[in-house]
């Protein structure tokens, strides 16, 4: 393996491949002898990877051991060029690898090694059998659970960290009750994840609250309070809320949900807004100046996208319908039937402005990330209504800064896309300058909200563009007036502009 050599937080240079091991016995404020902690985290995710970069630069006196099933994903942690795209991780994971963070795929030693577990695997949708659809899928849970109780071989406290069912805990728990040997023993606790991608080192440093979800018994108080002095080395007391394991997990899919709902909304309303006459984001600004509606998440779009906001909502209809509460199922449903019909209603609008058809016509895409910030593209808006103009027979050019060609490709072909690859492929050309990407184009699409669209030199891409040349800001970031101006005739969410005729 490369040995990589980088300047650590005591100014001194290391090379390292692999974790240390023999910890030191550290003195706290008092000159108490207190024992280091030494933490695994299986899943080396976006989440996994950065809360614990993060854990490990707080805590320099912690022991931060990340392990995965993917040699490729720690492969990349353990190279100059990380997996995930967040600003600022690149400086944390620098700064602390190799000291007192390590990536590994030695998941059996991170596991005999640490007294505190954190489980931040995937919880993706089921995809087939009993609950197919919407319901989380616990399979890789609970293979981190049987590993666990494999290979202790002493107390541990194992913290969930991955969005789960609020009966995750309790099997995890059964689990690892049923294969305890002497001198092992077993706490659970459930510390759901907040951070948002593109913002992940900002929300792990500040975030607004940490939740650690514990048994009310002595055993549990004890291990929650373990875990609030791992988050105290940097996140105060009033910010850290201790509560009962189910309300922990389900105040995390209540978050997510929650959010959800103001996206979809504000994007019901844009819809109404187009058809009246009247401009959303006038509405979003004076709704949300009501102080008890707040202005955050009110901004219309083509649409949420991302891993979770549409897998723990149906999560969380899955539970209604299986507690027999379908009223409730149907509520939060409703709220991702509305982010699909926002996408499509998109998709359409362009098709239809286009002369209603946009077979063999070039069309530029601007950003197929699911939001700004970041390289991820799951479940983002731009896939879908990408599939939707090459189902129609669109030749789309798609530049966005940080998504690798491979992945769009994969994204836009997959089974799961469509029935016919080997035609859409050839209709897919990526481009790594956005101003190559519009050359003999009709239209621009914006699907992602990046900073550097507003600043594009949007007359000189008119240039080069086929007539009537048409924009289609589906995140509302650019100056419309400006671009009608130019002579696009421009489309954008919840206001309509007159169409452009010069
Ligand atoms: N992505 C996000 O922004 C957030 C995600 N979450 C939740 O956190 C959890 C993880 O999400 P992500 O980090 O996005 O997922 P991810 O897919 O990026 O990472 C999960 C990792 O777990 C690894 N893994 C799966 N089974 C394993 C096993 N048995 N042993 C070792 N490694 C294993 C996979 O190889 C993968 O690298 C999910 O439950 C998600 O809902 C929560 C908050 C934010
Ligand atoms: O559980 C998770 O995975 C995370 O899900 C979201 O984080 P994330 O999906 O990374 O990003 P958000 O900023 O919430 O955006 C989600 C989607 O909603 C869209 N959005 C957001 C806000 C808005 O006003 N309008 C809007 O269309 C974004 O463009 C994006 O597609 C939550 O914000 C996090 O708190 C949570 O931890």
């Amino acid at each position: 393996m490369e040995l990589i050599t980088e300047t650590k937080r005591d100014g001194q240079k290391r090379e390292h491949d692999h974790p240390a091991i023999g910890l030191p016995v550290a003195q706290d404020e008092e000159g108490i002898s207190m024992v280091i902690k030494n933490v695994c985290c299986i899943g080396a995710g976006y989440v996994g990877g950065s809360s614990c970069s993060v854990l490990a630069w707080k805590c320099p006196d912690i022991h931060v051991h990340v392990v995965d099933v993917s040699h490729d994903t720690i492969k990349q942690w353990n190279s100059h060029n990380l997996p995930i795209y967040e600003p600022g991780l690149d400086e944390v994971v620098k700064e602390c690898r190799g000291c007192n963070l390590f990536f590994s795929n030695d998941i059996d030693r991170a596991v005999r090694e640490a007294d505190m577990i954190f489980i931040s695997v995937n919880t993706p949708t089921k995809t087939y059998g009993i609950g197919k659809g919407k319901a989380a899928d616990l399979q890789y849970v609970e293979v981190c659970a049987r590993k666990i109780a494999e290979v202790a071989n002493g107390p541990k406290i194992v913290v969930e960290k991955s969005t789960v069912p609020i009966q995750a805990a309790q099997f995890i728990t059964h689990i690892l009750a049923a294969n305890t040997k002497p001198g092992v023993s077993f706490q659970v606790l459930s510390n759901p994840e907040f951070l948002a991608e593109g913002t992940a080192i900002e929300n792990l440093v500040n975030p607004d609250r940490v939740l650690i979800g514990g048994e009310e018994s002595s055993g549990g108080e004890s291990a929650m309070e373990e875990l609030t002095w791992i988050y105290h080395h940097w996140i105060p007391q009033h910010n850290i809320i201790t509560l009962s394991t189910w309300s922990s997990q389900l105040t995390k899919l209540a978050s997510n949900a929650f959010l959800a709902q103001r996206v979809s909304s504000i994007n019901a309303i844009s819809a109404v807004c187009e058809a009246i006459g009247a401009d959303v984001s006038q509405v979003a600004d004076a709704v949300g100046r009501d102080s008890r509606i707040g202005s955050k998440f009110l901004h219309a779009s083509v649409g949420f996208g991302g891993s979770c906001f549409e897998k723990d909502l149906l999560s969380l209809v899955y539970i209604a319908e299986s507690l027999n509460l379908p009223e409730v199922a149907r509520y939060w449903q409703h709220v991702n039937d509305i982010n699909h019909y926002q996408r499509t209603r998109f998709g359409q609008r362009i098709t239809a402005s286009l002369f209603n058809t946009v077979t063999d016509k070039a069309l530029a895409v601007f950003g197929f990330a699911f939001k700004k910030n970041t390289g991820d593209t799951r479940e983002s808006p731009a896939r879908c209504i990408c599939s939707q103009l090459l189902e129609e027979g669109a030749r789309i050019n798609i530049y966005d800064p940080k998504v690798e060609r491979q992945q769009i490709m994969n994204d836009l072909t997959s089974t799961k896309a469509t029935s016919e690859p080997e035609r859409i492929q050839k209709l897919i050309h990526i481009y790594t300058d956005p101003y190559q990407a519009v050359i003999d184009t009709h239209a621009i699409v914006i699907l992602t909200e990046w900073d550097e669209f507003k600043s594009y030199d949007y007359k000189k891409m008119l240039s080069v563009m086929k007539k009537p040349a048409f924009l289609f800001d589906g995140r509302k970031i650019i100056d419309h007036e400006a671009v009608i101006k130019l002579g696009f005739n421009t489309h954008t969410i919840g206001k309509k502009f007159t169409p452009n005729t010069l």
